[in-house]
């Protein structure tokens, strides 16, 4: 079954309050597939308080909190995150803990009844090439860098992996089973601000990313766009519209 543009995107709730995130989820439900929330609300106010009002108002969670840390600590907060219920349908953690703590995850993940997504974290999508050759001292560059995280995600059992749209063909090609998600994604309308690997929505559907997660070009749109609900409707028009000029 084909999935539309709609349901790829899953909107970033990036704020300390949780009943602000609740009332934009409850606005922006049924427009979008789904809302992603991570390290600012959960450090605030707890994943577990999240995900229990986003399941209240419907919406599924993607829960970013990019798990780094020893195999031990990961698979008992893998456990936590699978105790939160069927509303959570995709976790993160960084593919840079290592072999050892992706499987740990995974190993973790299966034991449980039920399991969301795991997905690793590759390069940062506010990282450019010149932070990962300079101050990271990564010596690949950064495509070969992402596929050598999301080649070790797939052999430790990862359902798929985080990744800048940039690298989404290359991904595609050494893993094609792999899902794709692909923050850094910039309408033209919208700031980069620190962001750095960007491509628009509608291009970042053509390289083939199977969601996108978009935040601030929806939640705090310019001015001449309006409100998130018309952020919304223009980003579909244009995906529309550059599908229709293919
Ligand atoms: O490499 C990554 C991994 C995660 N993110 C998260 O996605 C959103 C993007 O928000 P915008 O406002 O659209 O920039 C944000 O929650 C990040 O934590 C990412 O950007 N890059």
């Amino acid at each position: 079954m084909s999935i539309s543009a709609r349901e790829r995107i899953f909107v970033a709730l990036d704020t300390p309050d949780v009943a602000m995130a609740i009332a934009l989820a409850s606005r922006l439900r049924g427009l979008v597939g789904g809302f992603k929330v991570g390290l600012e609300i959960c450090t605030a106010v707890g994943a577990p308080q999240v995900v229990r009002a986003l399941a209240d108002v419907g919406g599924s969670v993607f829960l970013d909190l990019k798990l780094h840390d020893i195999p031990n600590t990961v698979a008992g907060a893998v456990r936590a995150v699978c105790a939160l219920g069927p509303a959570v349908r995709m976790l993160t953690l960084h593919c840079t803990g290592g072999s050892a703590m992706l499987r740990a995850a995974v190993v973790a993940a299966q034991a449980m009844p039920q399991r969301p997504l795991l997905l690793g974290v590759t390069v940062l999508t506010s990282l450019d090439a010149a932070a990962l050759s300079g101050e990271l001292q990564v010596v690949p560059s950064v495509t070969e860098y992402v596929v050598h995280l999301a080649r070790m995600a797939q052999a430790c059992g990862l359902d798929g992996v985080v990744a800048s749209p940039h690298e989404v063909g290359a991904i595609r090609a050494a893993c094609p089973d792999m899902r794709i998600i692909t923050p850094g994604i910039r309408p033209r309308w919208a700031a980069e601000g620190d962001q750095r690997r960007v491509m628009t929505p509608a291009d970042a559907l053509r390289a083939g990313a199977d969601y996108l997660v978009i935040g601030r070009p929806i939640t705090n749109p310019p001015p001449i766009i309006g409100d998130p609900v018309a952020a919304i409707d223009r980003l579909l028009a244009e995906i529309e519209q550059a599908s229709t000029m293919q």
